[in-house]
């Protein structure tokens, strides 16, 4: 049997608020990219002390042992999740003008997306995203496609291809768009699901994943519909909440029975365990309440929120709640697939909040928004049983840092490095979160799979 043993600095979140730094780390990962131990101290012990991984497996055959070590520079992270992008909308980024949610729906992304039934354009985009996330350290996307069957079907197959896992959903909506981007037929939505399901037996590659667009967009029969199909076939949910203050109003006037916008979902069965909520930038204490009872999860989109100007999410408030928080790059209302730009951005409105607010408790750590881009998205997406830390027993889907690379840009400086091993660790974290781009991600595992290698 085959041994990977990755050696040297590793960083991962235990929790929201825990980073283990291990600056002497080993992580054994067996062929299957599953991890079969994580410690500490020398390679040769722990080679001796897993000895029967890689051993002698019979008299004959000597199994083989492969190191990757951190030089210099480098550091293992976990892979990025990004539980909230339109995959369909990617070539827009950086397209919006001044517009803010509702007009620029109008816009810029309806024609768009109307335009899906093309599968070759659609191919054509869906290879470029799903590689730009990749090279950025993604390994794991919650995708939004189109109304568009065929081409929403080969998104989930090039992600399976490039070697992404991805939770794929064909988007729902019926009214106040043209036509050219309505189809609310569940016999659509069971089509999708069945061809998506049919690719992958274990759900932890592809998987669909039920889509209302958001309220506006459905009526609550078909919220409900959608609801029960999700919850008769196991799927998760995703869908957009609170993110604008006009549509959180026109939510109010198209659904009067209900209390708010989070309560328009509870009505229809959509919240779970495994629902996605893209944004929830405006939510009253309550409906943050009910989020939490029924074990949904959040993804902050910060540069979208920035972007299109919608607001400043309150998170840290969110992450001290215990409800599940995670981060969303929400192309193209953000114009990066970078999960490190949104950990970023996150980072800084944080900051801006707890300013207006006055209660420096708003703001987030580099050790708070590390992990909502990766366990807290594995929480979100329902994966944390298989991947979002290094924890024994999940596979291996992990980023190799290097800020050493030709091009870097970020420039260290041995003389200012912390003598303690720990805390130089996390001195280049830091340098990394606010200075590094996509030239610092050099390799990428998926499933214990070298999927990129620059
Ligand atoms: N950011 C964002 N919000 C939405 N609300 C409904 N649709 C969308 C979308 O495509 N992007
Ligand atoms: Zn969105």
């Amino acid at each position: 049997m085959l041994v990977r043993v990755y050696v040297g600095n590793i960083v991962h979140s235990l929790n929201a608020n825990e980073l283990e730094i291990l600056s002497d780390g080993i992580v054994g990962v067996d062929e299957k990219g599953k991890i079969l131990f994580k410690q500490t101290g020398s390679l040769e012990d722990a080679l001796l002390a897993h000895g029967s991984y890689y051993n002698i497996d019979d008299e004959n055959t000597i199994a083989e042992v492969e190191i990757v070590e951190t030089v210099g520079n480098q550091f293992f992270v976990p892979g990025f999740i990004d539980t909230h992008i339109h995959a369909s909308q990617y070539p827009n980024v950086g397209i919006f003008g001044h517009s803010t949610l509702l007009d620029w729906l109008e816009t810029y992304t309806f024609p768009l997306e109307g335009s899906y039934t093309d599968t070759n354009r659609a191919a054509e985009v869906y290879n470029k995203v799903v590689s730009r996330g990749l090279a950025n350290g993604t390994t794991m996307a919650s995708y939004y496609g189109t109304i568009h069957v065929p081409a929403t079907v080969c998104l989930a197959q090039i992600a399976q291809q490039l070697g992404q896992r991805a939770l794929v959903g064909r988007v729902c909506m019926e009214r106040f768009c043209p036509e050219a981007v309505q189809d609310a037929s569940i016999e659509s939505d069971r089509d999708f699901v069945d061809k998506v399901l049919a690719l992958d037996e274990t759900g932890q590659h592809v998987k669909p994943i039920i889509t209302p667009r958001f309220a506006p967009s459905c009526t609550m029969e078909t919220m409900k519909g959608l609801a029960k199909l999700a919850r008769e076939r196991d799927l998760p949910i995703q869908t957009h909440i609170s993110e604008n203050s006009r549509e959180i109003a026109w939510v109010k006037d198209l659904f009067p029975e209900c209390e708010n916008y989070t309560d328009v979902y509870d009505k229809a069965n959509l919240l779970k365990h495994d629902t996605v909520l893209a944004h929830a930038v405006h939510l009253a204490d309550s409906e943050v309440e009910v989020i939490k009872k029924r074990d949904s999860g959040i993804s902050h989109c910060p540069v979208s929120n920035a972007s299109i100007a919608s607001g400043i999410a309150p998170i840290k408030s969110y992450l001290d709640k215990n409800v599940k928080v995670s981060l969303g790059s929400d192309v193209s209302g953000g114009f990066t697939t970078s999960i490190l730009a949104n950990a970023r951005e996150a980072l800084l409105m944080s900051r801006l909040l707890s300013e207006r607010t006055g209660n420096s408790n708003d703001v987030l750590s580099v050790g708070n928004v590390l992990f909502i881009a990766t366990l807290g998205g594995a929480e979100v997406c329902n994966a944390s049983n298989f991947v979002g830390n290094f924890a024994v027993g999940k596979q291996w889907d992990a980023q190799l840092i290097n800020l050493d690379v030709e091009g870097s840009p970020v420039d260290v400086f041995s003389w200012q490095l912390p003598k303690d091993p720990v805390e130089r660790i996390e001195h280049l974290v830091h340098k990394w979160m606010y200075v590094g781009d996509d030239r610092n991600t050099a390799k990428v595992w998926v499933d214990g799979k070298l999927v990129v290698d620059k």
